[in-house]
């Protein structure tokens, strides 16, 4: 297992990483985009933190990378659409940085309310002046957190300590949340107007992108304090300069920028009311250590085939959806793999049901397993479950989920149903108590199979010889028949049967069952 490590990690996760079986480690950090290119080729896990940017060239040169893992939250140095395309993983470490990046905010937060740095510059400049550095108290002023996350929620916490009135923006913050905090659940504008000190804690996306207008400063109180230790781009720094020129702004302390490194002419290097840290947030022993630890964890259990979390480009499962739902997965991706061999022609639709008690559960997850499934019979490993919702777009199919509350006959059943140029058909499973999945529907016809390993799959017409002849055909190839299901409407109508095989059927033999008399359709299937 090949794995690069791109920018400075803490030691105890590049350790965890030697320690995995078979482990290939390599360090190589500040890489331009063409060293990476080159590096990356054979590499089947790159490890990041925010400096390195994994673009869609980079991706494009990794031939076999299966994961990348952030050390850290924002994945916005990654092209996460590109990595989704590919089928590569995005795991990052959300949690382990969280106090570090609060406590940053903070010091920023009373760094600006008593001109620490400027302060400490003009002592060493040989002056002694007690004039120019007049701060403020922060008790019984009001702090507006734009977005109460992990970070803006302790920042708050911190806040609250401290005397101050906090105000929450955040889409998904509730009252009985806001309440908990003992915070002021507030709209964008409530936040802004009323506040003498504001920080911003959300992801940079196209919703944040400029949160922080020229707009939005004329409606903040004259002098109020701005704080971005999130991302930089939410706050239009032009904007900020010209705010704070004006005296608009106060003071701003800024550790996140559009561009980093920021360029030597940056508008706010040159003003004085403006405390600036070169993305310093997470840089902290235990922030790094945290962080490294818990993405190389996770990046482990991944290459290992070991079930894990913090993957951003994958819909997360609780420990108790998990539970309900693992034997759904499985036999979501037998469905997929089954219908994807039973099915010929050019697709346009594939629905998904879901009736009885599962359909009340997230089961978005059990549609991406039967899509990799459906998507692995044509592109083998490079179909897995990031990238399969992409596969199904990119080739026009359409999938859609129907959901009834109750089964008709089982207690959950998951039907596939497939529409191509060929016409319909449809499977469907179901998990039998103690004897796990079956195969209990093809066509519209009654089974009950084991889904797995080889089996043969044939609709013909149902008339005397024909399960005999088969079966003398298998025989003479010495392939030998485990359990045979047959289902028809009535007799002498169509059927279908499933043979479970012992071993792969020889191309010559099924072509000679599909030219049968009384054949309409025969498929080996290998699940
Ligand atoms: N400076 C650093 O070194 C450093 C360190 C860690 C994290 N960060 C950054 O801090 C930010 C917050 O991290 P976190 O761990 O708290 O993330 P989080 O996901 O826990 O919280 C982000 C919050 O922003 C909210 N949000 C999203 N869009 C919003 C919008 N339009 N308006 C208002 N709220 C919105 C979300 O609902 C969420 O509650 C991220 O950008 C992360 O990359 C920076
Ligand atoms: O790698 C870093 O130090 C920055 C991390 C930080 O920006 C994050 O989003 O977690």
């Amino acid at each position: 297992m090949k794995i690069l490590v791109a920018d400075d990690i803490s030691q105890f996760g590049i350790e965890k990483l030697q320690n995995l079986p078979d482990s290939q480690v390599r360090v190589r950090t500040g890489m331009s985009e063409a060293e990476l290119m080159e590096e990356i080729a054979d590499t089947e896990a790159l490890l990041v933190r925010s400096q390195t940017k994994v673009t869609a060239a980079v991706l494009e040169a990794a031939k076999h990378l299966k994961v990348i893992g952030r050390a850290g939250v924002g994945v916005d140095n990654i092209d996460v659409p590109a990595a989704t395309r590919r089928g590569i993983v995005v795991i990052n470490a959300p949690d382990g940085n969280t106090i570090s990046a609060a406590e940053h905010t903070f010091a920023m937060l009373i760094t600006l309310s008593r001109h620490i740095p400027q302060a400490d510059r003009s002592i060493r400049e040989g002056r002694w002046d007690r004039k120019s550095f007049v701060g403020v108290e922060l008790r019984g002023k009001t702090l507006a957190v734009l977005g109460t996350g992990r970070i803006g929620t302790e920042v708050a916490k911190r806040a609250k300590v401290f005397g101050m009135t906090v105000m929450g923006y955040d889409p998904y913050l509730t009252e009985a949340r806001a309440k908990e905090l003992g915070i002021i659940h507030a709209t964008f504008d409530e936040a802004i107007e009323a506040a003498d000190f504001i920080t911003v804690h959300t992801p940079l996306t196209k919703e944040t992108r400029h949160l922080l207008n020229a707009q939005a400063f004329a409606r903040m109180k004259d002098g109020v304090r701005i704080i971005n230790c999130a991302r930089g781009g939410i706050i239009d720094e032009e904007a900020l300069a010209e705010a704070l020129q004006a005296g608009k702004v106060a003071g701003a302390a800024i550790d996140v920028f559009e561009q980093e490194p920021i360029p030597a002419d940056h508008p706010l290097i040159a003003l004085k009311n403006v405390v600036l840290t070169p993305h310093l947030g997470a840089s902290t022993v235990e922030a790094q250590e945290n962080v490294a630890i818990d993405v190389a964890e996770q990046v482990g259990y991944l290459l290992q085939g070991l079930p894990f979390k913090n993957a951003v480009n994958l819909p997360s499962l609780s420990g108790e959806q998990k539970a309900i739902l693992q034997p759904y997965l499985a036999l979501g991706e037998q469905l997929g793999l089954l219908a994807g061999q039973w099915v010929g022609g050019a697709v346009s639709e594939v629905e998904i049901g879901f009736a009885g008690p599962i359909a009340e559960h997230d089961i978005s997850y059990v549609t991406r397993t039967v899509l990799k499934g459906w998507f692995s019979v044509k592109y083998g490993d490079d179909a897995n479950y990031v990238n399969a919702p992409f596969l199904a777009e990119q080739t026009g199919i359409t999938v859609r989920e129907v959901k009834q509350p109750r089964g008709k006959v089982f207690t959950n059943l998951l039907t596939l149903t497939v529409k191509s140029d060929q016409g319909e058909h449809r499977v469907a499973g179901t998990l039998y108590n103690g004897f796990g999945p079956r195969i209990v529907e093809i066509d519209g016809y009654t089974v009950d199979a084991a889904p797995q390993g080889n089996m043969l799959m044939t609709r013909h017409v149902d008339k005397p010889g024909m399960i005999g002849k088969i079966g003398s055909l298998l025989g003479d190839a010495g392939v030998n028949i485990a359990a045979m299901q047959v289902g028809r409407r009535e007799t002498g109508g169509e059927a279908v049967m499933v043979l479970s095989v012992d071993k792969a059927i020889p191309e010559a033999v099924l072509t000679e069952i599909s030219k049968m008399d009384g054949i309409v359709l025969a498929r080996a299937i290998d699940l």
